[in-house]
């Protein structure tokens, strides 16, 4: 009876999917489902061959042969946490994400009570306690639609621990530091995983403010703080509108780098997006055929990343394990199709590629992020770093989008305000220094969670050893970059 269900289940998915595997596996619900058959019901056949004897037929070799690549049960949890990841920063319903409606577009199949439930104590360990009570209450109303067998004592018992906890949250959120002494602490369990979610501080989806150390400041400065994270949410979702002053002197242009012969008879084409600091769009500076042959040079040797965080305290450095992107490295020597990029973000930009980086090529997941940063390192962190970067700190990034994303995605300017779209083929550049060499804070930027879609982004970071004699320093501290 579960072979005949779950085969009966998968041809109905597969009926329904056949016609575009793409359209279905960008969407975060679907995908969810399909990490969870993978993690779960997969090794449940597994199981019952083992049981049944059945160790010799087609299908248990062929799950035995690949079992290894199957996600796991992280993965389900990792994937709970992208859909609330989304929700958080797009400001999603927690009914309509429930009907598998993610702005607009519908999985195929609707979130069930158990996994409403997953969802809600992903939200409940994360310390996101009114978003734990929703995803709670609509666990119980799918289960009085009458669905699965689910035992709604599991629900009941978050709601009934939240509701008790309700009056305490708000305050305590707000003193933050004083809870710890608020007595009979080690009776309430509650209150214990509280204050252990508040601590940790680096939850899946609240990133850590990151705060200017001296190093990054140039003038007299000493206290900047960059926007926390509300503010990076708001400019994912586009909620900042660019002041008319702005608007004005934002143009799009073709370009020929003062008549660069690779130019003249196609000119790149630009549209500025900011005027200060300075950040253009090129478009159409890589053709679809370049794109696909880049992938598959970078597809073999993809690694999940890991985010280096700035620790608040101590400024110390930690390692936050965000498995949100995977990334790869390909440098001019990898493929033809490597180095003739290489040539031509150096005739676009007119700097050399002498002190360039290797090409960065990067895979974002559902709800797939890179949280706030600046991509050039501060002067105390160059001086731990210069034997291993003696070309120098990131004067300049090169970002192109290798895909387009349906939704979401956007590489978020948070200082500006303005959130670049990824537009395949394009790319978004920028100067992280001033030409006096002081960082420029104002160009701390992230990649914002993939709603819908599979985003692949590639960086070319730029060095400054290189460019004495491309791009002059100013003694003037007040000088800006201009990037034509
Ligand atoms: O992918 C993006 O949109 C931005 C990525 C980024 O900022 C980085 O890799 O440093
Ligand atoms: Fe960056």
């Amino acid at each position: 009876n579960f072979f005949k269900s779950y085969a009966d289940e998968l041809s109905e998915i597969a009926d329904r999917v056949s016609a575009n595997k793409e359209e279905y596996i960008i969407h975060p619900i679907n995908q969810y489902h399909l990490i969870k058959r993978f993690a779960t019901q997969w090794t449940e056949v597994n199981q019952l061959l083992d049981r049944f004897n059945r160790t010799g037929t087609k299908v248990h070799k062929a799950i035995k042969n690949a079992a290894h690549l199957f996600p796991k049960e992280e993965d389900i949890k990792g994937s709970a946490e992208g859909i609330l990841r989304i929700q958080e920063t797009y400001n999603l319903n927690t009914s309509d994400i429930a009907k598998g409606n993610i702005s607009g577009q519908y999985s195929l199949k609707k979130l069930t009570t158990d996994e409403c439930y997953h969802i809600g104590k992903a939200a409940f360990n994360g310390g996101l306690y009114d978003r734990c009570t929703q995803w709670m209450q609509f666990s119980l109303q799918r289960f009085e639609e009458g669905t699965q067998n689910f035992s709604k004592a599991h629900a009941e018992e978050y709601l009934k621990l939240l509701t008790a906890n309700r009056i305490w949250i708000a305050p305590v959120l707000k003193l933050k530091n004083c809870f710890i002494h608020i007595p009979h602490t080690k009776n309430n369990l509650f209150l214990l995983h509280f204050i252990r979610t508040t601590e940790n501080k680096i939850t899946f989806y609240r990133r850590r403010p990151i705060v200017a150390t001296k190093a990054h400041i140039s003038s007299d400065d000493k206290s900047y703080k960059f926007s926390d994270d509300k503010k990076f949410s708001k400019v994912c979702r586009g909620d900042v509108k660019i002041p008319k002053h702005v608007e004005r002197k934002l143009h799009c242009y073709l370009h020929t780098n003062n008549g660069n012969p690779w130019l003249m008879f196609n000119p790149v084409k630009v549209e500025e997006l900011w005027d200060s600091p300075h950040i253009v769009q090129f478009y159409d500076v890589i053709t679809s055929a370049e794109v696909d042959k880049i992938k598959k040079l970078a597809k073999p040797s993809l690694f999940r990343a890991i985010h280096v965080v700035s620790d608040e305290e101590d400024d110390d450095f930690q390692k936050a394990a965000y498995r949100i992107t995977k990334i790869s490295w390909l440098n001019d020597t990898s493929g033809p199709v490597i180095a003739k990029l290489t040539r031509r973000i150096s005739e676009i930009t007119g700097l050399s590629m002498n002190t360039s980086e290797e090409l960065q090529v990067a895979n974002y997941g559902v709800g797939g992020e890179y949280p706030p940063h600046l991509d050039v390192a501060s002067e105390d962190e160059q001086r731990i770093y210069m034997l291993d970067h003696p070309e120098g700190r990131r004067i300049a990034t090169f970002l192109i989008y290798l895909s387009e994303v349906q939704e979401g995605g956007g590489t978020a300017f948070v200082e500006a305000g303005v959130t670049a779209k990824p537009i395949k083929g394009s790319a978004v550049f920028w100067y992280n220094m001033y030409p006096s060499g002081d960082i420029d804070i104002r160009t701390f930027h992230g990649a914002c969670p993939v709603m819908i879609g599979n985003k692949w982004a590639s960086n070319k970071w730029i060095r400054e050893a290189g460019e004495p004699f491309h791009r002059q320093c100013k003694l003037d501290r007040n000088a800006d970059n201009r990037i034509f």
